[in-house]
């Protein structure tokens, strides 16, 4: 059966009727799927600004001018595989352990019979138990991490399970690969020069932002590629890893990011990576304007989704 692909934008304007995203169907529209678009709205465990609770429906809201094929990689990825939207999974706003529980479970349910999900945060917390998740059908896998920060610190006032510390929980656990996975974006003080040796022993290498001037976008791409090779990988993007002036909204900006051509290009280059999992976080569009993050945030989902599709074309 062919894939039920989006609402005709030539047929219903862009901006009428519900919000799923891209205009794609629910989960319960379709008899099944290959992709399931879901969101993870908890921001119970940000140092900063709140509001990534509100994420994914700013997301959905951004993503209503997505059109059906990517000429950058020449795929119509609605086309070749069946993509959902499985609405949100129920996070308890008062119990961070309660709520990274429900998002592992969740996530479980959604890919048990071999879909894969792409999950909209959220803060960064969320990664930790869609690691887990990843890990219970793949293994370890090879964390590839877009973002501004390490997020491999080790407790806020006493607390381990917050948005700055899921990569490190993740290595503890083993759900991580050793030695093949990377951070890309890096920059901003740090709380000690410590933090860059503990977060090599947990296995990362750095690309550090202001590497990809020198590297270009091919360059950094092809870093990460030789690092992770054909290892599974789970691919987390954090939006600040965008410049704020790229991405305002978002609760712990930081100076000197990339753009969201730069972000884009690199995913673009991961093409033919075994990505058995994604997540975009930390959009929080209280402090966003025009849309400019949650526009940008719902392009990268775009981009995630078409990667894999690439392997899948029509005939
Ligand atoms: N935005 C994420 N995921 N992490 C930022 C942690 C910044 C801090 O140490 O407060
Ligand atoms: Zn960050
Ligand atoms: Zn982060």
């Amino acid at each position: 059966m062919e894939p039920v692909g989006q609402v005709d934008a030539l047929e219903v304007p862009r901006f009428a009727g519900p919000s799923t995203f891209a205009r794609l169907p629910r989960r319960e529209d379709v008899p099944g799927f290959d992709v399931a678009v879901v969101g993870a709205p908890f921001d119970g465990g940000v140092s900063y600004r709140p509001g990534a609770r509100f994420g994914p429906a700013a997301v959905r809201q951004g993503s209503r001018l997505i059109k059906p094929y990517n000429p950058a990689l020449d795929v119509s990825p609605f086309a070749v595989r069946q993509v959902v939207d499985a609405g949100d999974i129920a996070c308890n706003p008062f119990d961070i352990g309660g709520a990274l529980a429900q998002v592992e479970a969740g996530l479980r349910e959604l890919t048990g019979d071999g879909a894969t999900a792409i999950t909209i945060g959220g803060d960064h917390s969320i990664a930790l138990p869609a690691l887990r998740a990843a890990h219970a059908l793949h293994g370890p896998v090879a964390l590839v991490h877009f973002d501004a920060h390490l997020d491999t610190w080790d407790t806020y006032f006493g607390e381990p399970y917050t948005h700055g510390t899921p990569f490190r929980r993740a290595a503890e656990e083993g759900l991580l690969m050793r030695d093949a996975s990377a951070h890309i974006g890096i920059r901003g003080p740090l709380y000690d020069p410590r933090d860059q040796v503990d977060d090599a022993r947990f296995g990362f290498t750095i690309v550090h932002c202001a590497e990809i001037d020198d590297l270009g976008v091919r360059g950094a791409a092809e870093r990460v590629r030789a690092r992770v090779q054909d290892a599974p990988v789970y691919l987390s993007v954090d939006i600040d890893v965008l410049d704020p002036a790229f991405a305002p909204g978002t609760g712990t900006p930081e100076s000197g990011g990339m753009t969201s051509r730069e972000l884009l290009g690199m995913l673009r280059g991961l093409a033919g990576l075994n990505i058995v999992g994604a997540d975009v976080v930390e959009v929080a569009p209280a402090y966003d304007h025009a849309e400019i993050t949650s526009i940008a945030a719902a392009a990268v989902v775009y981009e995630l989704l078409s990667l894999p599709a690439k392997d899948r074309r029509l005939p």
